[in-house]
């Protein structure tokens, strides 16, 4: 009811200066008119009015996004339509809102917008559309299965790579040092030893350069900027990033090429090593020049899983560590649990889980408060959708604002509070919320979630197990600068990691 009183409030407002007719209206005013006109009759979601050529960027006043839509969203309703540039966005907040177009109307708001299927050459599954998308999305989830993705045989790799880290910190014997390096070649070599079959040391420089842009890619990308403003890109300097995005995107490329290349020299399909066998045997096995198992293809979709499969894990687990030194209660609670169930001796396992619903809760909590991927990532609109009395048009981008499911106040009571006992039912076990998707939502939704689940439980209560995580200095709690881009991650900070016994 509020959308549709702001709207006719809208239409009466614009309905009132067309009538005027004055005759000091100028040509512009004529063609603002004429736009705002044209936005009504398409019966489009409420929104700001905007202005022709910028729209309402400048409604787009805070660093931060999501503080913009949390503005707009108070002013005109779950789903608001704004115009940025030239590009039409919608942006769906809440978790009924989400539910409703996301997941049934899946099939029109599955697509990715057009911008990044340009920005990534149209390849891979993250920013593809359509039978392309369908095709290599569903050849991905049997292929990362049959290497042991969703299954508990995965889990001694991963614990192979907790083991290395837990010595890596080890070594350092109590002294203050940053993680990041650490933990993204640990989480990155899980994915690495999946899809190129090979893990890389933690003093691997070139590795840790290729990870550096990783983060970098993932921080300070700003994608709906390229959405709306892709044209920046040709004006001197870099207002936007664009291309210094670009130059990541290519350094990351040369090192994949490089790993498809050694595939492609030692390949024998008689014994299939990883991700790119897998793949070079289904292009060998294709016959139609149409098919969707191209070189390019095979590319894009590394760099997916690559990009993707290294820096959200490692995000989550730096927010997880820092919110447990800022809180010595619930780390102490939380050790206490692994203590209790697993004891200090023996390897946590997925076994375990079920037994440990707290650090199931600090978990959930860190991911809910990390907040890594604020705005999703964007989706396309494949045909015109009506619902509740609008359309949401061909063409336009979908926001979908996670950060709206993560910071309300009626599902999540205080959201700026580090809160793991949200999470627990009254006899303490854990109730993962079914109005939470930090992994998104509908078709889209993460295909590295069950490994991403894995990885997280696996090497934060084993990292809680070995040691007591503390503030670099003794009763200093860490500050830091929230970078945003297309997730939302910690800037660097210190602790010591003191053994336990
Ligand atoms: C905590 C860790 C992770 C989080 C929070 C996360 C979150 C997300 C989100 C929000 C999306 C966008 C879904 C949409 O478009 O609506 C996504 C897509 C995706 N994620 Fe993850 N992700 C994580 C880990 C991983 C891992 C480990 C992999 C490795 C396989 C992965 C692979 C992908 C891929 C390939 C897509 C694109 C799916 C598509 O377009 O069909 N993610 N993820």
């Amino acid at each position: 009811m509020k959308h549709k009183r702001l709207l006719i409030n809208q239409r009466d407002q614009w309905a009132t200066g067309a009538d005027l007719g004055r005759p000091s209206a100028t040509l512009i005013a004529d063609a603002i008119l004429i736009i705002l006109n044209t936005k009504w009759k398409r019966n489009l979601p409420p929104g700001p009015r905007g202005f022709p050529l910028i729209g309402s960027i400048i409604e787009m006043k805070s660093k931060d996004r999501t503080e913009d839509f949390a503005r707009l969203r108070k002013q005109y309703g779950d789903v608001f339509y704004i115009k940025l540039g030239l590009s039409e966005f919608i942006v769906i907040n809440g978790t009924k809102a989400l539910q409703e177009l996301i997941v049934k109307r899946a099939d029109a708001l599955s697509d990715r917008p057009a911008f990044m299927a340009s920005r990534a050459g149209s390849t891979g599954i993250a920013a593809t559309s359509g039978d392309l998308w369908k095709e290599q999305r569903t050849f991905a989830i049997r292929t990362l299965r049959s290497f042991g993705v969703g299954k508990r045989c995965l889990e001694t790799q991963v614990m192979d790579e907790v083991t290395i880290l837990v010595n890596e910190i080890e070594k350092l014997k109590g002294s203050p040092f940053d993680i990041s390096h650490l933990l993204s070649i640990s989480i990155s070599n899980i994915i690495c030893s999946i899809v190129f079959g090979k893990r890389f040391e933690h003093d691997d420089e070139k590795f840790l350069l290729i990870m550096n842009l990783v983060h970098a890619q993932f921080s300070k990308t700003n994608l709906l900027g390229s959405g709306f403003a892709s044209w920046l890109k040709y004006l001197p300097g870099d207002p936007t990033g664009i291309k210094e995005s670009t130059e990541r995107r290519d350094a990351i490329q040369r090192f994949l090429i490089e790993q498809i290349r050694e595939h492609r020299q030692t390949f024998n399909k008689e014994n299939i090593r990883d991700y790119i066998d897998a793949f070079l045997l289904e292009q060998q096995s294709q016959t139609s020049s149409e098919s969707y198992y191209s070189d390019d293809q095979l590319l894009g979709t590394i760099r997916n899983f690559f990009n993707a499969g290294s820096d959200t894990t490692a995000t989550t687990i730096r927010w997880a560590i820092y919110y447990l030194i800022r809180n010595p209660n619930i780390q102490a609670k939380m050790y206490e649990e692994i203590h209790t169930v697993i004891g200090d001796d023996v390897c946590p396992s997925m076994e375990h889980r079920k037994g440990l619903p707290y650090c199931e809760a600090v978990m959930a909590e860190s991911q809910r408060l990390g907040n890594i991927v604020p705005l999703s990532v964007p989706h396309g609109v494949k045909y015109d959708v009506n619902w509740n009395g609008y359309v949401i048009p061909k063409g336009s981008t979908i926001i979908l604002n996670l950060t709206s499911v993560c910071m309300d106040p009626v599902i999540f009571p205080k959201p700026k509070e580090f809160k793991p006992e949200r999470f627990l039912t009254k006899d303490g076990r854990f109730e993962g919320k079914t109005q939470f998707f930090p992994f998104s939502l509908g078709r889209r939704i993460c295909l590295g979630e069950s490994l991403a689940r894995m990885e997280l439980f696996l090497f934060l209560v084993s990292i809680v197990q070995r040691f007591h995580i503390l503030p670099e200095k003794e009763g200093v709690f860490p500050e830091v600068d929230v970078m945003i881009g297309i997730t939302r991650s910690p800037s660097s900070f210190r602790f010591r990691a003191i053994n336990r016994n």
